[in-house]
């Protein structure tokens, strides 16, 4: 599937009648690297969750392309294109990577699993090895991998770095940007890492308690260490 535009208007959202995300508008271009960034607890997860159809919508609009997806069941957000791995990965334990794999494979030949163990060679070596017995790192691969079996057009992307290793990040990072920049997909990465999430993306979403508090190119949120110290309360180099 091509790389997607999405379009958020307006959007309200939250957990039941509880509202989280507060009239937030904000657009990614087909094939556009957005960092969605915010202190913690300030919606992030929430606003990928309100995109898959998880968490619930309670006003707005969501347009994945040409479909406007606002009610649309998860399952069917997916057919339509949106790619999700979300924070706590999801990968089944007691398979192996291979059957893990298979999962992501919607329909697609088997001898498709070569295109996950290209970009992460190290699940190549892993694959008759249990989900269980995968470092963190490899499970992050291995949710990212099983994601992309599925060619989505709309990734979204939760924290895939959190709790691992710097060489770790280094190799996800470098598998993020070379999907990114082919522009096959659209990419939204939720990042604590700011300046990991700074050098991929291309334009930038900072949250504050629910709503867009900063929206604009990556470099010009880069290039002004108050406003980041400000919105963020962290420095850049
Ligand atoms: N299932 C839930 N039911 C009710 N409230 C929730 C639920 N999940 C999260 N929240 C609340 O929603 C708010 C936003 O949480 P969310 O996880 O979206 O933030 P975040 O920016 O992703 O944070 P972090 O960076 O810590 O992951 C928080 O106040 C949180 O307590």
């Amino acid at each position: 599937m091509p790389a997607a535009r999405l379009e958020v208007r307006n959007l309200c959202a939250g957990y039941g009648p509880t509202r989280i995300i507060s009239d937030m508008t904000f657009q990614a271009a087909a094939g556009e690297r957005l960092a969605i960034l915010g202190r913690n607890g300030m919606g992030k997860t929430t606003l990928l969750a309100t995109l898959m159809g998880i968490a619930t919508q309670q006003g707005g609009r969501i347009v994945f392309g040409d479909s406007d997806v606002t009610g649309l069941a998860t399952s069917l957000r997916a057919r339509l294109g949106a790619g999700y791995v979300p924070q706590n990965r999801d990968i089944f334990p007691s398979l192996t990577v291979e059957e893990n794999l298979s999962a992501g494979l919607k329909g697609r030949p088997r001898a498709a699993l070569d295109e996950a163990y290209v970009l992460f060679p190290r699940l190549a070596e892993r694959r008759r090895h249990f989900g269980l017995q995968l470092s963190g790192g490899e499970q992050q691969m291995l949710a990212m991998a099983r994601t992309l079996l599925g060619h989505p057009s709309i990734l979204l992307l939760d924290e895939p770095l959190e709790g691992l290793a710097p060489v770790i990040c280094d190799e996800l990072m470098e598998a993020i940007t070379q999907l990114g920049t082919g522009g096959h997909v659209t990419v939204l990465l939720v990042e604590q890492q700011i300046e990991r999430a700074l050098d991929f993306a291309d334009r930038v979403l900072v949250l504050e308690r629910g709503r867009a508090a900063w929206q604009g190119p990556a470099a010009g949120l880069r290039s002004d260490r108050a406003l980041v110290e400000r919105l963020l309360g962290v420095g850049v180099h």
